[in-house]
């Protein structure tokens, strides 16, 4: 099993102060400054302030309380949360697939908020995505060296340069050559989620948003992606926002971590600040939902964890 290398200094740790026993649309005011990695060099990706909104109904619902996150360039930062903590949200507002209500979004230094047309499309460089889903993520009509190569041609790179960044990005992503003249439905899912790297890959961008990336795989299968996202980054030198509710996952890859509950970030820091001293209720609550081998100290593990549920949660949870 590989691990990340350490980018960053250990000491650069934000803590919210618990505020779960808030209902999660309570306040509108911004209440994190998860500032890490500021007064470096320029970060790739520099999220300010962000709040998002959703339309429901005749009401809305505030996904995103005013996040703050910054991601160096070659730093590997993972985003990690319960279900509806809100770190899709964050990723999709990344990406410009989520309307922002204010707070500010920039790459490499420039603000692309409310980017759209041609920046937007300038942005696809820089910016890549792959999603959870192998099967769904990949056109069944295509062939996988047309998929991998779209991206190149949209931006209007001709035939031939297109097929040899093909050719390379499957190398790259340790699939055969032959696997361009193929589709999608002939390989496994893990197959499928190495093509959707290649196809992230192909326009070589700055970062890629992996929004659980390996949360539809097999264990066995999950280990080898991760191994090739680890691979990736110290090849490319990419940055990656990496979104997980598996912690185990996200120590793997990243050098920091940060934490998500009801739409704040709770807690940002050095992987291994992180693990071995959460401050955070919320993120010592995660540390102890992942599984142990052991049955006594799983049992161990559980009364601990029962004994930080948030207020309201059920004891028979
Ligand atoms: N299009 C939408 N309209 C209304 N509410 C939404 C929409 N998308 C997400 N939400 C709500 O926003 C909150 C955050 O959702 P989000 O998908 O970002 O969470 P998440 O942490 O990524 O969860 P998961 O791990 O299940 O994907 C949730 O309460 C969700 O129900």
């Amino acid at each position: 099993m590989k691990s990340p290398e350490p980018c960053e200094t250990a000491s650069q740790r934000t803590v919210l102060q618990p505020s779960h026993e808030k209902p999660q649309n309570a306040g509108s005011t911004p209440d994190v400054t998860t500032t890490v990695n500021r007064g470096e060099a320029a970060p790739i990706l520099d999220v300010a302030d962000l709040v998002v909104d959703y339309r429901r109904g005749r009401s809305t619902f505030r996904a995103l309380h005013g996040v703050s996150l910054s991601i160096g360039a070659g730093e590997c930062v993972g985003l990690v949360g319960e279900s509806g903590s809100g770190k899709s949200t964050l990723g999709k507002a990344i990406l410009g697939l989520s309307l922002v209500s204010s707070g500010s979004i920039r790459i490499d230094g420039r603000d692309i908020t409310r980017a759209s047309g041609a920046d937007r499309r300038r942005l696809a460089a820089d910016v890549q995505v792959v999603f959870q889903d192998p099967y769904g993520s990949l056109d069944p009509a295509m062939t996988v060296g047309q998929a991998v190569a779209e991206p190149l041609r949209a931006a209007g790179t001709d035939r031939e340069t297109a097929r040899a960044a093909v050719a390379e990005m499957l190398d790259q992503v340790r699939l055969p050559a032959d696997a361009a003249a193929r589709y999608p439905g002939e390989f496994s899912g893990g197959q499928r989620q190495r093509i959707a790297i290649a196809r992230a890959l192909v326009r070589k961008p700055r970062l890629i948003i992996c929004d659980e990336p390996v949360s539809a795989l097999d264990l066995t299968t999950q280990a080898a992606v991760v191994d090739l996202f680890i691979d990736i980054q110290r090849e490319t030198g990419v940055s990656y926002l990496f979104i997980s509710h598996d912690l185990g996952v996200v120590r793997r890859v990243c050098h920091r971590v940060s934490v998500m509950y009801g739409g704040r970030i709770v807690e940002s820091g050095a992987n291994e600040t992180i693990t071995r001293s959460p401050a955070h209720p919320y993120t010592r609550r995660l540390l102890l939902a992942s599984p142990v081998a052991d049955p006594a100290r799983q049992a161990e593990r559980r009364r601990a964890w029962l004994r930080l549920r948030s207020p309201g949660e059920s004891s028979t949870t």
